[in-house]
This record gives C-alpha cells, structure tokens and sequence, in this order.
C-alpha cells in the first residue's frame, strides 16, 4: 500500500476522515479537498436514508434499503458501520482498500463512531479532523440555508449536535468553520503536513541512501 509522493519518495496511503455535527460543513469541505488535491479520493458509504434533493446515488452514497444494509454487515463487506438519526451508514471496505493500493489517499465524511472503528484497524494510517461550528446560531442557519431537510429532520439534528460535539477530544486536530475559504486552508494544510510525515513515507531510507552514494563519491 504504498503511493509515490509528490517529491517521488514512496510513502503508505492515508485515510484522512473529516466528522461534525450535521450542518457544520463536512460536505462543503471535502468537495473543496476532492476539486484541489490531487491523488485524494472520496469514500462513497453506503447509507438507509432517503437521498435528499441534488443527491447522486453512487457519488454522494449508495442508497441501500435496511435488508440490503444488513447482507452487506453480514458479508463482511464495511469497513465499518453505525446508526445515526435512525439511519444506517457503513464504509464498503473494496473500493478503500483499492485506492490505497493503487497509492491513492481516501477522504472519509463519518461520525464519531465510525471513526473510532477507523483508528482501532488502522491507527497508524487514519488522520481525524473534526469541524466546529462558529455558534450554535450557525449551524442552525446553516442547516436552514442547505433547504435540504424538513423542520422536523432539522430539529433532530440540532438536538443531536450537543452529543456529537462531545467527542472532539478523540480526534487529532480541531478546525473551527467561521469562513470555509480559512476552514479549507487549514484542511488542506493538514493533508500536506500529514503526508510528509516521516513514518508513512516508506522510501526515504532508500532516497537517503542514494543521497548519500551521491555525495561520497
Ligand atoms: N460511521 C459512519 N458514519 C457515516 C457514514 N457516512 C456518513 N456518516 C455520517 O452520518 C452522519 C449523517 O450524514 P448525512 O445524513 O449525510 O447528513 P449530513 O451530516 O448533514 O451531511 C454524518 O455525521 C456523517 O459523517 C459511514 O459510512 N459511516
Ligand atoms: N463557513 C461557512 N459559512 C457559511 N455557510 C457554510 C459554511 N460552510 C458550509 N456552509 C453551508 O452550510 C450548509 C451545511 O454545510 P454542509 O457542508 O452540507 O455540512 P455537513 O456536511 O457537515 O452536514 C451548506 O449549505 C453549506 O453551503
């Protein structure tokens, strides 16, 4: 599972996963990451909930109904899997494994929960950033202004945010969304930083010693 970084010093995929309460712009921020970095590729999870307006089936989830869900635990098939707001939402493990192996990075929009499965098979590889909302006012207008959800879907998810802001401390950075153009910088600086890191990029020893061949000469 290796990937030929930018410089050409082979380095192990990384499965980079952004989480927040619904509405503090997850979504928003991944296209943004997918659009502007190269060799970065999205996880398409499998979900139970009814599509929303300008969904894609097959780009933003696959739309999977309960019986379908359940074949696909029962075969092994997710990476991982949860409930959230009643629903189901699992990672199908091929399409992750794939990438990695062909050198890609993979993008993961998952809760909390989803996320801790993540770390516990995969520590080394997983990089967590959480999104913060601004204000709770915020995130209110900003699950008003999407226009995608009813006032009841609406109410459920504001009074679930309180819950899923309690598990920021388990992730490895925090970025707090005032304006997506500074949220996206940071992001992505976090992508770079975490891709030049010394214990994921394999081929250095060898980059190093033929640095070194060079000089003794
Ligand atoms: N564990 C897990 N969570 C997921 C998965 N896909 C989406 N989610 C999470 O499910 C929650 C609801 O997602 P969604 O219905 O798209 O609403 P949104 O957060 O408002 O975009 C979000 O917290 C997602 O991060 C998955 O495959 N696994
Ligand atoms: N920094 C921001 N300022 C204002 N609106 C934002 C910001 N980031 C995202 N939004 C808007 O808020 C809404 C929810 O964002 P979205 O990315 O769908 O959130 P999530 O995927 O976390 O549920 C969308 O309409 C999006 O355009």
């Amino acid at each position: 599972m290796t990937a030929q970084g930018f410089d050409g010093v082979e380095r192990r995929g990384l499965m980079f996963v952004l989480s927040s309460p619904s509405g503090a712009g997850k979504t928003t921020l991944s296209r943004m990451l997918l659009e502007r970095e190269p060799g970065l590729k999205m996880s398409v999870s499998a979900t139970t909930r009814p599509m929303r307006p300008g969904e894609v089936e097959g780009r933003d989830y696959f739309f999977v109904d309960k019986k379908k869900f359940e074949k696909m635990v029962e075969q092994g098939e997710l990476l991982e899997w949860a409930t959230v707001f009643d629903n189901r939402y699992g990672t199908p493990s091929a399409p992750v494994e794939a990438a990695l192996a062909v050198g890609q990075d993979v993008l993961f929009d998952i809760d909390w929960q989803g996320t801790q499965q993540l770390h516990q098979k995969a520590s080394a590889d997983v990089v967590r950033v959480f999104i913060l909302p601004p204000s709770a006012a915020d995130l209110e207008r900003r699950l008003h202004t999407r226009a995608q959800d009813s006032e009841e879907v609406i109410r459920g998810r504001m009074s679930r945010a309180s819950h899923e802001l309690s598990h920021w401390a388990e992730y490895d950075y925090i970025v707090v969304n005032h304006n997506v153009d500074d949220a996206f910088a940071e992001v992505q600086s976090i992508l770079k930083a975490e891709r030049l890191k010394r214990e994921r990029r394999t081929g250095l020893t060898e980059f190093v010693r033929g640095l070194q061949r060079q000089l003794e000469k």
